[in-house]
């Protein structure tokens, strides 16, 4: 995602080529042909385990124009990721293969019209809501911030294109880039569909069972003739990618506070059975305080079982194989096609800090063979810049690991548990290459994070946030994207009709259950 600064140089005269590629260190990790052929470019031993700090990030605004080309990553990466060839290893319809060939999922459509309010009697519609601007567009369809006709309440409303569900286009992507896997093609269009109902309701299913202070929350869900909704906690401060966009790179103390925001939310999904799998600058939104908040889950995935998955058992039941997600933020074994856990979302965080250390994922490229190439070739891991402190070289060679086994299991290894007389300091001296057994959250980066009133939500309603976005009014959404702000919302109302009126796939019953309503209490807690 994100940018590619490769495609972004070919664009420019040989000139500005020239300015813009100085004879600095700095500005050569942001090319990587002329890095990768750099053989002075530093690499970071993974064997570094001394946390002495030396704050002597290279200036972080100092990148000239370099961040306002930031690019987001679904302008070329519309999901799912395609598998590469020969590597699909189960043809089971309809979800994302567990290790043992059972589709043990827990959550279907069908499973969640027990949860689901009346459909009929829905209090809340389209026409409820007033629309306000565009906040951001998906792949399928618009989120708005609206209004409550009744109560002037904000809400971010998410639209789902029931007919770009239905008839999704990564059916012919996937023959287009992928031509030599014909033999997968019908097996493509059934699973296709069937995985992006899953994954559609699995947004609003995930929702609406989690709380928690980093995280989105749903309020409603409905469905008419054309649309899914889901009426989401407006968050004003706008996208993370909208902030680095601005600032180019973020210091190591701003960092290091997002990294325990995202690990926080991160870690609390995990315990829940819960898979993210699109951790990116563009679905980490901050709120009016600065603090970040999670959304977009129309890529996580729940496992059979609400608990975490064991990543050293060999008979784990709830690996995935579904090969979605940003590809410059995928861990390598999903890129692989090859069998994966939760943890692939501490690798996903490492990319995530390295952008906002660096300016750009530790990997880029335009698909991802052009990235899965990139990885495969850098035997040693990504170049970790030379000037960031020990601290953070540690953390990201700790995360960024490309084989799972060697990689931080950061969900066992999260902190130390009550009573428990677990002597694993963040002073303990690992041998080069071991498995890293320190807790997460005792890391040198987190000294002055206060887990406590992090994990408790307190931290996020006494303090402010290292960025505090500037709101002087939340219904103009000043820390959008213009280029969302002044689209036109007028046909996203035009078209709607009743639920039974369905157009556009003759099987109306295939959305059903979509619908919900969150408790009162929640609701009054919330606003
Ligand atoms: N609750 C919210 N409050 C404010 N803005 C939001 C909210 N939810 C989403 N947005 C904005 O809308 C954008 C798109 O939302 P989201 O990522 O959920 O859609 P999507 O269809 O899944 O996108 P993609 O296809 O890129 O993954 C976000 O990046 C963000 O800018």
């Amino acid at each position: 995602m994100i940018f590619s600064l490769d495609e972004e140089l070919h664009r420019m005269s040989l000139d500005d080529k020239k300015n813009y590629i100085k004879a600095d260190y700095h500005t050569t990790i942001y090319d990587d042909t002329n890095h990768e052929q750099d053989s002075s470019a530093i690499i970071c031993e993974d064997s570094s385990n001394h946390l002495s700090v030396h704050s002597n990030a290279i200036p972080l605004n100092g990148m000239g124009p370099t961040h306002k080309m930031r690019r987001r990553s679904s302008a070329y990466s519309k999901f799912p990721v395609l598998t590469p060839p020969n590597t699909r290893r189960f043809s089971i319809t309809g979800s994302d293969a567990m290790a043992n060939g059972i589709n043990r999922l827990s959550m279907t459509p069908q499973d969640m019209t027990s949860s689901n309010i009346n459909e009929n009697e829905l209090s809340r519609n389209l026409h409820d809501f007033k629309p306000v601007r565009v906040l951001g567009q998906g792949a399928y369809g618009k989120v708005l911030l609206v209004k409550d006709r009744k109560t002037c309440k904000l809400y971010a409303m998410k639209q789902l294109q029931k007919a770009e569900i239905l008839i999704s286009s990564t059916v012919a992507d996937s023959k287009k880039e992928d031509e030599e896997d014909e033999s997968c093609e019908s097996n493509d269009n059934d699973d296709g569909l069937s995985k992006r109902l899953e994954r559609t309701f699995a947004e609003r299913s995930i929702l609406s069972e989690i709380e928690h202070p980093n995280i989105v929350k749903l309020f409603y869900s409905f469905h008419d003739n054309s649309k899914l909704y889901l009426l989401l906690q407006y968050i004003p401060g706008g996208e993370l990618f909208y902030h680095l966009k601005e600032h180019g790179t973020l210091d190591e103390t701003t960092v290091s506070f997002y990294a325990a925001e995202i690990s926080c939310a991160l870690r609390f999904l995990h315990t829940k059975g819960v898979v993210y799998r699109d951790l990116k600058p563009e679905n980490c939104l901050l709120n009016q305080r600065g603090h970040l908040v999670l959304t977009d889950f129309g890529l996580s995935k729940k496992s059979a079982n609400d608990s975490m998955t064991n990543e050293e058992d060999p008979e784990n039941v709830n690996a995935l194989y579904s090969i979605i997600g940003t590809p410059e933020y995928c861990a390598p074994e999903i890129l692989l096609g090859q069998a994966y856990t939760q943890n692939c979302d501490w690798y996903s965080l490492g990319c995530l800090l390295y952008d906002m250390l660096v300016g750009k994922p530790p990997y880029t490229g335009n698909n991802h063979k052009v990235i899965i190439n990139k990885i495969q070739q850098n035997k040693q891991g990504p170049k970790i810049p030379f000037y960031l402190s020990e601290g953070m070289k540690d953390m990201l060679n700790a995360l960024l690991k490309k084989e799972i086994s060697k990689r931080w299991n950061v969900d066992k290894y999260w902190a130390k548990e009550a009573g428990s007389n677990n002597k694993t300091t963040k002073s303990r001296k690992r041998k080069s290459g071991s498995v890293r057994t320190s807790l997460f959250t005792e890391h040198f980066i987190f000294r002055k994070i206060d887990w406590k009133l992090l994990e408790s939500g307190q931290l996020q309603k006494t303090t402010l946030g290292p960025i505090v976005p500037v709101i002087t009014d939340l219904e103009l959404a000043e820390n959008f994207d213009t280029e969302f702000t002044s689209m036109s919302y007028e046909e996203n109302y035009a078209d709607s009709k009743p639920i039974n009126i369905n157009v556009v796939s003759k099987s109306p019953d295939m959305f059903k259950g979509f619908s919900y309503k969150a408790s009162g209490s929640y609701l009054e807690k919330y606003f």
